[in-house]
């Protein structure tokens, strides 16, 4: 009889996102959700509203998680993985209190969480612990019990990953024009986050050189532009740039960003650039705004021929990777010796995020990890 991959101690797989919002009536309370007790100036929220509302006030990042959810289950289905998924946002609607609430009254036991974030960082790691923090706690209150959570180790690195964003990459390429397709640059881009929260990215021994969020990320862009150079055969510079800045000016956030860049590209006589969304999941508002709203627009008025590549979504490949990590991952918690795939220079990602990983500018308690 062939193994049956048993994904054991873990009863449940919980898909935790963002959340955002569905009509244009949610697009304000969506936003207060967001930046509760985040100092982000008032007029920013209002620009970034507008995002929301030329897309008709819907979000697509519940379209794109409902896809990846449907995805999982169907994998897990055919690869015989007997494991209920589950979804929660810390945002929006189905928010993460109800998704554990079900959960709970369902029996479960022990829980993996998957973050919608591949990489390190408050935003993308300890907010999401937090969050979980805070609805275990609610839980509690309500005289459940609720179960123990762990979350699945920064998958960045992870083979489907980056072979995916290779494979969109590749398939960017082709859109481009054949005369300017060789000396395209690729720009990788992602979220910009304040500096002070990008040099305490990861954990405290990662600190120093600049933290874990700016490594992971020239970590994997490296080795997608990499591997791109090898089965195309031509060598193209590249970047690891940055977008959808916010908070008050005077803070120092992560650059160049995206606009920029595309700017002193064509300052320097590019002849095209391939937008690479590195840092990002899935088709969410900052890739359909940020990317193919606002930079698009940036290069058409440069005359500089631009195409955005795939984000992972739900991809049978990155979705499989998915798999892999959470059945690496119940073998580890069972004692087993396991392979922890990554490519890359840096090695896997711990399992358990260590105390002082990714800190808070106010500590807050936080699950899924040592403090
Ligand atoms: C690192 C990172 C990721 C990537 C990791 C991950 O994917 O989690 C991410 C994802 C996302 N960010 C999103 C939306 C927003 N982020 C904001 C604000 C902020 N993001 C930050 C960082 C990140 N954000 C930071 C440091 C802020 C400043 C304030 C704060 O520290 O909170 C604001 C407030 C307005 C503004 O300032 O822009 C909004 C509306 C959406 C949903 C998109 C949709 O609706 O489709 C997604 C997936
Ligand atoms: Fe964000």
């Amino acid at each position: 009889m062939p193994d049956v991959p048993s994904p054991q101690p873990y009863d449940a797989l919980l898909l935790l996102s963002f959340g955002g919002p569905e009509g244009p009536d949610d697009v304000i309370p969506f936003l207060e959700n967001v930046t509760r007790g985040r100092g982000i100036p008032r007029e920013r929220l209002e620009e970034v509203g507008e995002h929301y509302f030329l897309f008709g006030g819907v979000s697509p990042i519940n379209a794109q998680n409902s896809a990846l959810l449907d995805a999982l289950r169907k994998d897990f289905a055919e690869t015989g993985v007997d494991l209920p998924v589950y979804w929660g946002n810390r945002n929006w609607a189905p928010y993460l209190t109800d998704a554990l609430r079900e959960i709970t009254q369902a029996g479960h036991r022990r829980v993996l969480a998957l973050v919608t974030s591949a990489y390190a960082s408050y935003s993308g790691c300890r907010q999401y612990r937090e969050n979980l923090a805070e609805s275990l706690a609610v839980l509690s209150a309500e005289g459940l019990e609720p179960p123990r959570v762990d979350k699945l180790r920064h998958y960045y690195n992870a083979p489907g990953f980056v072979r995916e964003m290779v494979a969109g990459v590749e398939a960017a390429l082709e859109r481009l024009p054949e005369d300017v397709r060789d000396g395209a640059h690729l720009a990788f881009t992602t979220h910009s986050i304040p500096t002070v929260a990008a040099d305490t990215s990861g954990p405290p021994e990662a600190h120093g050189d600049g933290g874990a969020y700016v490594a992971q990320h020239l970590d994997a862009a490296g080795l997608i532009a990499d591997i791109v150079r090898v089965l195309t055969g031509v060598e193209r510079p590249w970047r690891l740039v940055y977008q959808s800045r916010s908070g008050a000016p005077h803070i120092p956030w992560l650059e160049p960003d995206i606009c920029d860049h595309l700017e002193e590209l064509h300052a320097a006589g590019a002849p095209a650039v391939v937008m690479v969304p590195v840092g990002f999941v899935s088709d969410h508002m900052e890739v359909l705004y940020d990317l193919d709203t606002e930079a698009a627009a940036k290069a058409a008025e440069l005359g500089l021929p631009a195409v955005r590549s795939a984000t992972v979504g739900a991809a049978p490949r990155f979705v499989a990777t998915l798999r892999k990590l959470v059945l690496e991952r119940a073998a580890a918690e069972r004692g087993e010796p396991v392979e922890r795939p990554a490519m890359g220079r840096l090695g896997p990602s711990h399992d358990v995020c260590p105390a002082g990983c990714c800190p808070a500018r106010t500590p807050r308690p936080a699950a899924a990890g040592a403090d």
